[in-house]
Parts: structure tokens; sequence; C-alpha cells
């Protein structure tokens, strides 16, 4: 087994939940990277901004650029750490530093349970990613995201916190690090309050929040609910500004925290 990293994606999402701190991701979805000088600008803000991981991964994915993806991030982005977030196994690569070793518990189907981990193990044991075993639950009113239907999954409904809470104590009991709860890509509605809430108090993993958060308000209700980590994707792509909007509210609440 090659010598992995050094924890430090895991210490990092540890230490948000230990010190109640407020943390921010940038998702790249490698579909929408055609455009590579907006690429450039996002990776450029977001490490200047000091967010603190970027993720890499999407529904779909019509070329297998990722490698290319990389090269082009890890030229600017300095030390913030890149996390694959599959949409299936196809996606996984050794270039980056870490995985959200996703298993897709809000639903129902095997090959998102457990099919696609299976696929991508082998690969996993050869390459140095930090493997960060993550209970993935989408939540969402109804809508249909890419996510729910390339999983031909039901998510969670946004108003039965006790439902989501269940699926989240099945996940951490099953061994599951950290928890995402995520609305879908582009969702309307996030993650409701009642959800995260509910999640939070119940739970000890590190939380990850995500889906159609796209103001500063959207963020500021994710983090008061409990969400130590939030994920920035579309809005980030149409308004690059949200993006030093929110990390300078975490950097607020951060430096309040006295643990910098
Ligand atoms: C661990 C491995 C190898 C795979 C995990 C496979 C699982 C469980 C996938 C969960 C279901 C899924 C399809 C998730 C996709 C999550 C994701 C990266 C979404 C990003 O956005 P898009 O859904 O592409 O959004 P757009 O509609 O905006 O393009
Ligand atoms: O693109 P948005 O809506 O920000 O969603 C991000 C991510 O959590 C989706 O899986
Ligand atoms: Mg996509």
């Amino acid at each position: 087994m090659p010598r992995k990293n050094k924890p430090v994606i895991a210490t990092a999402l540890k230490e948000l939940r230990r010190n109640g701190a407020k943390g921010v991701a940038l998702l790249i979805d490698p579909e929408k990277c055609e455009d590579t000088e907006m690429l450039d600008h996002l990776v450029k803000l977001a490490a200047s901004h000091k967010v603190d991981f970027i993720f890499l991964g999407g529904s779909l994915i019509d070329d297998n650029n990722m490698d290319f993806i990389i090269q082009r991030i890890k030229r600017l982005s300095k030390k913030t750490p890149l996390v694959l977030f599959p949409g299936n196994a196809i996606q996984v690569t050794d270039k980056a530093d870490g995985i959200l070793f996703l298993s897709l518990i809000s639903g129902r189907n095997p090959e998102l349970l457990i099919g696609q981990q299976v696929t991508a193990a082998p690969l996993l044991e050869k390459s140095s990613l930090e493997v960060l075993p993550t209970g993935y639950m989408l939540v969402n009113d109804g809508q249909i995201t890419s996510a729910s239907y390339i999983s031909q999954t039901i998510p969670l409904p946004n108003d039965k916190p006790a439902l989501a809470v269940a699926t989240a104590l099945a996940g951490q009991y099953l061994g599951m690090q950290y928890l995402f709860l995520d609305a879908g890509s582009g969702a309307k509605v996030p993650v409701s309050k009642a959800v995260i809430r509910a999640v939070h108090k119940k739970t000890d993993c590190p939380l990850i929040v995500g889906g159609g958060i796209d103001s500063v308000d959207k963020a500021r209700n994710a983090w008061e609910a409990g969400a130590d980590l939030i994920v920035l994707g579309n809005g980030a792509e149409k308004n690059p500004g949200l993006l030093t909007e929110v990390t300078d509210l975490a950097n607020v609440y951060n430096l309040s925290l006295n643990v910098n």
C-alpha cells in the first residue's frame, strides 16, 4: 500500500467542527470548464480569499478532462487542498489531494451505495489520495436536480428533519466520518435550516452543506443552523464576487472565535 499523505483534509474538517468555525469550499464542475479564463479567475479568487477547500466533480462528465483541469487548478490554487467530489468512479484520479468517498445514503440505489465505491477502491489503494468516508444525503423540496436524476433516487424531504437525522445517524453508526447534506447543484431552495439544525445536533461528524447557496444570506443561514463547511458551485460561477463576500463573512465569525 503506498504511503498516504498526512491527513491534512480530515484534520481541517474536524477542526472546523470542534472549533465551531465556518468553512467554505468552492465547487468546480469539470463539465463547465471550457472557459479556462473563468476557471483561472475563480481559482485565483479562492486561493487569495483562503477558501478551505476546492472540490472538483459533477454528475456528468462529457470528456475525461480531469487531469488537465487539475493541472490548471494546481498552478494557481497555492496550498488550497483539492478534493474530488465524484459523481461516479470515472472521475477518480490520483492527481488530487483527497476524495470525498461518498455513499448516497439518502437513496436506495445499490450502485451509489456501494457499487461505484467497489469500482474505485483498487485505484484508491494505489494512490496517495486522502480518503474521506462521507455519508451523502440529497435533501430537497421535490425539484429534480442533476444529482437526483442521475442517481435515480428520491431526496429526503426538507420538512422532515427526523428522517434526515435517522439517515445521518445510520451513516455515523456505519462508520462514516463526514456527513454531506446536499440540495443538489442549482437547487432553488437550499437544505432547510430545520434539517441542518437537527442533523448537527444529533451527530458528531463534520457537516458539509451545499446546493443552491447563491447568496450571503443563504450562507449565513446554513452556518447558523450548524453547517461546518458550505459548498458554493453555481452561485460562484455566476457571480464570482459571492466567493469574496462569503469568505469575508466567514472571517468575521472565525475571528470572533479567536482560534486562528
Ligand atoms: C466514491 C465514488 C467513486 C463515487 C461516488 C458516487 C456517488 C455516491 C454519487 C452520488 C450521486 C451524484 C450523482 C452526485 C453528484 C454530486 C456532484 C459532484 C454534483 C455537482 O454538480 P452537478 O450535479 O453536476 O450540477 P449541475 O447540474 O449544476 O451541472
Ligand atoms: O452549484 P450549487 O448549487 O452551489 O451546489 C453545490 C453542490 O453542493 C452541489 O452538489
Ligand atoms: Mg454538472
